[in-house]
């Protein structure tokens, strides 16, 4: 390890004359005499923890910084301002056309740079998302190997069973670690199985947790599980990074999955968030049940999904001032995000007085098999009431003439699958139909934005889970709505972590519903729009991080003690701060950390030899 001396300074040698020093941005008239007042300061800084991703400010170091940490000479004379820094990393990022290499630059700049990452994230919200995270995170999920750049979370495989503790504890944050995304990799978006390559997913997740709702990321772990993959090409993928087994299944897979929800709340505590993300659909259930009320644990397909979903359908009450109840809901698709949000509609519904007959009533489910009916073969317990006593139909276009459906809802993975008869349909039936396009990455959209527009005659409200942009029509700039899990999960995630919950109850899901429903001003209801701007997405986490936070809170349900009227303050307190401050008093925060043994041994060493 390269420890940096810096010993009396030595400032009548080492340090330039500040007159004739290159600054862009700021000048250093009382260096020699600020420095000379701490001309017996002992400071031992290892040069990696200067140059380290989390405390790097890169040519913003300050000259006096550059002295005292002894890093000066290993940057050129310019000392940048923060937007020039901004300037520059933004100057790169165009400089790539291709979104897959502007994923790869942005990965590289998270590594060395942490700060000036998520800086340049969280100004560029708009322009960011969509390759750090949906669409261009799953596209770079399928060469994840190849773009493979060093330590972004903690991957544990099967075989480290009986061990898992020493792995997590590794980890280089683990003293501070308070919230985990884990994902195993079988269902990675609509890409299917993507086996390790789904690391990729959890840290774009987190990076949101970050820049949407100001979590600093030394609190977070991406986890992988790699229990093996069985997709074929992966196995025969020399640059695959995960194990070529076949996926454990059955009780193995489980009792592996158990062990390690154990050994997460025994090594950091009970009150650990664990976000599941991207497990296949019968295990994303079957976990959210198996662990309901023993750890503070949520689904982001099937919750996340569901908040998002139902606040969609709000927005579409405010435009269509037709009561929910009173909407005919077409739901294409069976898995997590159809699921959860039929979960949290009934809810909402049978808290409006609707008996659960009645508010299945008015909604069909269409899936590989065709409508859901009484005759249905295999029908799913939580499903039966939705079967309806009619005639098999096997197409959806001929569903859509029968029910007219005034919404409909695709998270079906299948491209093209509202088509242009569909959508003329529903736009004839309906003044202004609702159209959900959830699922992701744009390739697997069930229609375009463009498409549902043209089809119906610009009259859609159409929102999709991957960005689509404006569209001209008929003179009218028409904007679809963002339906993805990013409007949900960073507020629930923030609200829950500032209380130190041991839970997250259904009720925080669909509180934030609510919350997403109001956030549209009527300007944006008028033109179609019921979700807000991604670019307002960090104040959406905000507001309904603070509504849940002061629901656990009152609920008794908050671990931490805190008043109601404290939230807010709270957290904006504890934010991760995007500025940087002095390097020096940033560097010396690092020794609050646990020590890693082996560097403590080290450095005694190296303090033995002096
Ligand atoms: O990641 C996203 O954009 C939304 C999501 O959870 C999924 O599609 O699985
Ligand atoms: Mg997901």
């Amino acid at each position: 390890m390269n420890f940096f001396k810096i010993l009396n300074c030595g400032f009548t040698r080492q340090t330039p004359n500040p007159q004739t020093h290159q600054s862009n941005s700021k000048s250093h008239p009382n260096l020699i005499k600020r420095c000379a007042a701490s001309t017996h300061d002992t400071i031992r800084i290892p040069l990696e923890l200067v140059l380290s991703g989390k405390s790097n400010k890169f040519l913003g170091f300050t000259l006096e910084e550059r002295q005292r940490l002894g890093i000066h000479g290993l940057m050129p004379a310019c000392i940048r301002s923060d937007d020039e820094q901004m300037l520059a990393i933004e100057s790169n990022f165009f400089s790539f056309s291709e979104n897959v290499a502007r994923y790869r630059y942005l990965r590289a700049l998270r590594q060395s740079y942490e700060k000036l990452y998520f800086k340049f994230v969280a100004q560029n919200v708009k322009l960011v998302l969509p390759i750090i995270y949906t669409p261009t995170v799953g596209v770079a999920c399928t060469v994840y190997g190849m773009l493979y750049r060093g330590v972004t979370g903690i991957h544990i495989t099967k075989h480290d069973r009986g061990h898992m503790k020493q792995v997590l504890l590794n980890w280089p944050n683990r003293s501070r670690t308070q919230a985990i995304c884990v994902t195993d990799g079988e269902r990675i978006l609509g890409l299917g199985d993507l086996g390790a390559n789904g690391m990729g997913i959890a840290v774009g997740k987190m990076e949101l947790y970050t820049a949407l709702a100001g979590i600093p990321p030394s609190r977070l772990m991406p986890v992988c599980l790699d229990v093996g993959t069985n997709n074929k090409s992966l196995h025969e993928d020399p640059l695959y990074i995960g194990l070529r087994d076949e996926r454990l299944k059955g009780d193995e897979y489980v009792s592996f999955v158990d062990e390690f929800m154990e050994t997460v709340v025994e090594t950091f505590g009970n009150q650990t968030l664990i976000h599941f993300e991207d497990f296949a659909t019968p295990n994303a259930f079957m976990f959210l049940s198996r662990y309901q009320k023993c750890y503070c644990h949520f689904n982001d397909d099937i919750q996340g999904t569901a908040a998002v979903g139902l606040g969609g359908l709000l927005g579409i009450q405010r435009i269509t001032k037709k009561a929910l109840g009173e909407h005919v809901i077409l739901f294409a698709g069976a898995g997590s995000a159809v699921m959860g949000i039929l979960y949290l509609l009934k809810k909402e519904l049978v808290s409006r007085g609707l008996t659960q007959d009645e508010a299945a009533k008015n909604i069909y489910i269409y899936d590989q098999s065709g409508l859901l009916t009484k005759n249905s073969k295999k029908i799913q317990e939580n499903l039966s009431i939705y079967a309806k006593d009619m005639k098999p139909i096997k197409s959806l276009e001929k569903l859509v003439d029968k029910v007219k459906p005034s919404i409909l809802i695709g998270a079906t993975s299948a491209a093209g699958l509202f088509t242009e008869k569909i959508i003329r349909s529903m736009a004839a039936n309906h003044e202004r139909p609702g159209i959900f396009a959830f699922s992701n990455p744009t390739s697997k959209s069930e229609c375009t934005a463009e498409q549902a527009y043209q089809f119906s005659d610009g009259k859609a409200i159409f929102s999709a889970g991957s960005p689509f942009p404006p569209v001209e029509f008929n003179g009218k700039r028409l904007t679809p709505g963002q339906a993805n899990n990013c409007f949900a999960f960073p507020g629930i995630v923030l609200g829950t972590m500032t209380v130190l919950a041991e839970q997250m109850p259904n009720e925080v899901f669909l509180l934030a519903a609510h919350e997403l429903s109001k956030i549209p001003t009527e300007e944006d209801l008028q033109g179609g729009r019921i979700y807000p701007p991604v670019e307002s997405a960090n104040e959406v986490a905000l507001k309904i991080g603070v509504e849940v936070a002061k629901y656990l809170i009152e609920n008794g349900l908050a671990k931490r003690a805190l008043d109601p009227d404290e939230v807010h303050d709270h957290i904006a307190k504890n934010s991760y701060a995007l500025e940087y401050g002095s390097a020096l008093a940033e560097t010396w925060s690092y020794p609050k950390m646990k020590p890693n043994p082996s560097t403590a041994a080290l450095h005694k060493e190296l303090q033995k030899k002096k």
